[in-house]
């Protein structure tokens, strides 16, 4: 059985609607990103799953349990889901310690304070426990929220733009140890990030959503090689699109010439559609009768960037050759992959 379960969810502000006919699904102990452009409606799933926000339609399922549907609205505190938002929403008149015990008040004493010590270690963060949050990076900060959300054992863990105060050069570092801590702990959550590199760094799956519901989810590797549509496909990364006719199960007419796919296609002979092929999916080899010119560089370290052009057609390609000068020739092909068409 799934984690959270997600079917036909619809929820709106003041009458207009946000989400509309969102399915999703979360297994146990899995980390999930909810990716989209901005107001696109992450935030507001984060809240219909915390109650914060009722449902006009579909229902969301926690471990069974009905949490929300038209008809039910568990109040947000018997949920058992923590919530970190961006600003964190510590406690500034209270210590670390006061902010970490904060849903502990219904245990027993000395179990909570066991509890905070285990927390506090758990984040690193032993000695500071007197300390108030403005005595506090924004990094230990965060390290407070986590502690603070994980230590009443919530059965779902919630993360607005988690990382988004964080100083660039620490972040990732310290997605990684929060990711470690989540594993340690078998939680299981939902985080909403702008920036496809934290999902892929922090995320065992990614659904991004569009137009009110997920246009796809799955592993990073599937979203970026095997998008469902255009949308997806942008969103995760830059490409090429070419106009492509299919000719076989197995191969398409384009205007590089004809492509070899490694998997069956799933479109009809004559089907006229557009072929995907990511930059590192193209192959350029100095060539004098080749039919690319080299048109742009962007020197990376280990590779480049071109833009090369097939007489009307400008590719982006990213290639290990990395001393190709402007106006160089090459041969363009298109490296053995399973071919996305749309
Ligand atoms: N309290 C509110 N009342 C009315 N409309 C709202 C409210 N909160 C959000 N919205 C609208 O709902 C839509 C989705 O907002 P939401 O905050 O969920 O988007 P988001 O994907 O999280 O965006 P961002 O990435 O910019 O944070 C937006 O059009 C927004 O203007």
């Amino acid at each position: 059985m799934s984690k959270l379960q997600i079917q036909q969810l619809a929820c709106q502000y003041q009458g207009k609607p946000i989400l509309a006919g969102l399915d999703l699904m979360l297994q146990e102990n899995e980390i999930l990103a909810l990716l989209g452009p901005s107001g696109c409606g992450k935030t507001t799933l984060l809240r219909a799953i915390a109650g914060l926000l009722p449902v006009t339609e579909g229902h969301i399922v926690l471990d069974g349990e009905i949490l929300s549907s038209a008809q039910t609205l568990l109040p947000t505190e018997q949920r058992g889901i923590g919530v970190i938002f961006q600003d964190y929403a510590l406690f500034p008149h209270l210590t670390v310690a006061e902010n970490v015990a904060f849903g502990l008040r219904h245990w027993d004493k000395g179990e909570a304070r066991a509890r905070v010590a285990e927390m506090m270690a758990l984040v690193k963060l032993d000695g500071l426990e007197d300390r108030y949050i403005h005595q506090l990076s924004g990094g230990q900060q965060q390290r407070v929220a986590i502690a603070r959300a994980l230590a009443y054992k919530p059965r779902l863990l919630l993360l607005d733009e988690p990382f988004s105060n964080i100083d660039s050069q620490v972040r990732g570092e310290l997605m990684l140890e929060i990711r470690q801590i989540l594993r340690s702990q078998g939680i299981s959550a939902i985080f909403v990030t702008h920036a496809k590199e934290e999902a892929f760094a922090f995320a065992d799956r990614m659904a991004i959503l569009h137009d009110g519901k997920v246009a796809q989810a799955g592993p990073a590797e599937a979203l970026y090689y095997r998008p469902a549509n255009r949308f997806v496909a942008d969103f995760l990364g830059g490409g090429n699109y070419l106009d492509a006719t299919v000719a076989s199960p197995n191969e398409v007419h384009t205007p590089l010439g004809a492509i070899q796919s490694a998997s069956e296609l799933r479109y009809p002979p004559k089907y006229e559609g557009t072929l995907l092929l990511r930059p590192q999916q193209l192959a350029i080899e100095p060539d004098n009768d080749g039919s690319g010119v080299v048109t742009e560089r962007r020197f990376a370290g280990t590779y480049c960037d071109y833009e090369v052009k097939v007489g009307p057609v400008a590719l982006s390609v990213r290639s290990g050759h990395t001393g190709l000068a402007l106006g160089q020739r090459v041969a363009v092909a298109a490296l053995p992959h399973a071919l996305v068409l749309f």
